[in-house]
């Protein structure tokens, strides 16, 4: 049965259902991923909450859904579109098909569909509202738009426990992927995930030896109300801030973040570490960026860059043991040639151990 997507009100693409057509109008901002492979761990990053999602690659779903590579218990993007969808996956641990995974959480997957054509509009006019519908004509209304309090949907609302290892992180879950845990859990580490509005004094009463702010999904300022918890917890800590938990420490030490026209989204992202002078591949998803100029009173150093578009991939601080990434150091999907992040990270606080120890 036919399908369309519309664009902002002003552009309609055809497709064809691939999963039953969606009982009602769906709405997101459109967004785009590159990588050729991956589409499990994208389905199910919580980052992606409520997003409708095209597919640059042509041919999605080849090697199926298996039971290792989900980065949470379930998918979170609003809608799928792709151009092929495979059905007969081939794959020794496949147990869904794509169509058979989206049909089960009801998420409707729209094929067929141009994407390249779809991809030019949001790359010359940037990420917009879109709408899946059953209609060729509809009237988009303004509650179609952008839908909040995504965090509040995704985060944790108890504490959870992983592993036994010497390290105790407490990483506060703004809609955390679970390969940051598991990246975590292989360096000797374990895991409390809190709440993302967990106070600092219940957070302290858990004796962490670090903080990470995970990833998660929106415009970070919506988070504006928990900056003087994670300042907090930077000033006290030795952090790790990735994605959205970079973007929420620089917040909370003064600076600012802005929106990209149509964000990073794919698996081989160039990044230079100026610290190191090497160039790597990164795992990307993310629409908004801190914006260098106001880096100025925080204390913050540049320290990775986008080699695309010279935007800030990460910060390390003059004083504090603090680092923050833009890219995701934990990979899933794509490279992990970033993942010495988390290496610093553990001797980071090793280091803060031994100088608190030294002081006493
Ligand atoms: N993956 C993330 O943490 C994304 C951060 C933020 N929601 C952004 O889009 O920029």
């Amino acid at each position: 049965m036919e399908g369309y997507l519309q664009l902002d009100r002003k552009y309609c693409f055809k497709g064809q259902w691939l999963t039953e057509s969606p009982k009602q109008n769906i709405s997101g901002e459109i967004v785009f991923f590159t990588g050729m492979t991956g589409y499990q761990e994208v389905l199910t990053d919580p980052s992606y909450k409520d997003q409708i999602l095209v597919f640059t690659y042509p041919l999605i779903g080849n090697y199926g859904m298996n039971e290792q590579d989900y980065e949470s218990k379930k998918p979170h993007v609003a809608g799928v579109i792709v151009y092929e969808a495979n059905n007969v996956p081939s794959h020794y641990e496949s147990t869904y098909s794509l169509k058979e995974y989206l049909q089960k959480w009801n998420i409707p997957l729209l094929g067929h569909v141009d994407t390249r054509a779809v991809v030019k509009k949001i790359r010359t006019e940037g990420s917009m509202p879109a709408v899946l519908s059953t209609e060729e004509s509809i009237q988009m209304t303004k509650e179609l738009v952008i839908k909040d309090e995504k965090v509040y949907k995704v985060s944790t609302k108890t504490n959870v426990y992983f592993g036994h290892g010497e390290t105790h992180i407490v990483l506060v879950d703004y809609g955390s992927k679970k390969s940051i845990i598991d990246s975590l859990l292989k360096r000797n580490c374990r895991v409390t995930t809190v709440p993302f509005n967990m106070p600092f004094q219940e957070i302290k009463k858990l004796h962490p030896d670090g903080i990470v702010l995970s990833n998660g999904p929106g415009d970070p300022v919506e988070l504006s109300s928990e900056l003087p918890n994670v300042k907090k917890l930077i000033e006290h800590y030795p952090t790790l801030g990735i994605c959205l938990g970079h973007q929420l420490a620089v917040l909370a030490l003064g600076g600012q973040t802005k929106k990209l026209s149509f964000g990073h989204r794919g698996a081989n992202h160039p990044v230079i570490d100026l610290k190191k002078g090497k160039v790597f591949m990164s795992s990307q998803n993310h629409s908004f960026v801190v914006a260098e100029e106001s880096l100025e009173g925080t204390g913050f150093n540049k320290r990775f860059m986008n080699l695309h578009d010279q935007s800030v991939e990460g910060l390390i601080h003059q004083i504090l043991p603090v680092q923050t990434v833009q890219f995701h150091p934990e990979a899933h999907p794509g490279p992990g040639e970033g993942e010495y992040v988390f290496d610093e990270f553990m001797i980071m606080i090793k280091e803060e151990k031994r100088s608190v120890f030294s002081y006493a």
